[in-house]
């Protein structure tokens, strides 16, 4: 069954904006947990625009279920997941100033730093996960850098999904085809919701996990947590 990992920095966005402390994020990712989602997935971002470096340490201490950090492996990316040893990190190829994540990693021309920079996080025991495009050549070049897992980029999916279901997916079950025959686990995230979910999960073999924030979160606004996790939950279990 597909995992739910819920991406709680939205959560963080809203903490920020007033200075204190409120939403509490700490209680959040706990009651996250305690509403069904089976993963808690944070970005701290260089310029900590809504998770910080300090939450991540926090975080670390109380998170029960699976903690997926998600960043460019900076030297202070670096240092910061290898101190809060996760059970997963994802990398992702974002620039320091990019509104948000828009583009795989080019797993051709950066092989030789992914293949320095996996290790360091396996050799800690943290499961590594790459962020990746549906491209086939470049599934097959992350393939040799020795990470676990890659998480398919679903923006293009749900951009499309609205207008011909069928021709959105077929790219991702491709790559998630070629991805297990290659020895691949496989997530995905990046813009999945309520209505694109369930279609997706049930077209896209094999996979293990998906990461939702900012729609979810979104969804809480109306629908409150608890029910909003449940309903997502619902979705990933009506397609299996
Ligand atoms: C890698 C990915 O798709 C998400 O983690 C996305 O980067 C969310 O980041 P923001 O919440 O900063 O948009
Ligand atoms: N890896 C995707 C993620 O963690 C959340 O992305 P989004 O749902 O906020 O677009």
């Amino acid at each position: 069954m597909t995992k739910l990992s819920v991406n709680i920095n939205k959560i963080a966005t809203l903490r920020n904006a007033r200075g204190g402390n409120v939403p509490d994020l700490i209680l959040a990712a706990q009651n996250c947990e305690r509403f069904g989602a089976q993963g808690i997935t944070v970005h701290p971002r260089p310029d900590e625009r809504h998770i910080r470096y300090n939450d991540v340490r926090e975080l670390t201490k109380v998170v029960s279920t699976e903690f997926n950090i998600e960043g460019y492996p900076s030297e202070d990316f670096i240092a910061l997941v290898l101190e809060a040893a996760p059970a997963q990190v994802t990398l992702v190829p974002d620039p320091p100033g990019v509104l948000t994540s828009n583009a795989g990693w080019n797993a051709i021309e950066n092989q030789v730093f992914l293949k320095e920079v996996i290790p360091t996080f396996k050799n800690a025991g943290i499961r590594v996960s790459v962020f990746m495009e549906c491209d086939p050549e470049q599934i097959k070049a992350v393939a040799q850098t020795g990470t676990d897992r890659i998480e398919l980029y679903t923006e293009d999916y749900a951009r499309e999904y609205p207008n011909d279901p069928e021709a959105a997916v077929k790219a991702y079950r491709e790559a998630a085809l070629l991805a297990h025959e290659l020895g691949l686990g496989i997530n995905a995230g990046h813009d999945l919701d309520l209505n694109n979910l369930r279609y997706f999960t049930k077209e896209v073999p094999h996979l293990a996990e998906v990461s939702i924030g900012h729609a979810l979160i979104s969804d809480a606004l109306y629908l409150g947590l608890e029910n909003t996790i449940q309903r997502y939950l619902r979705e990933i279990e009506m397609a299996q």
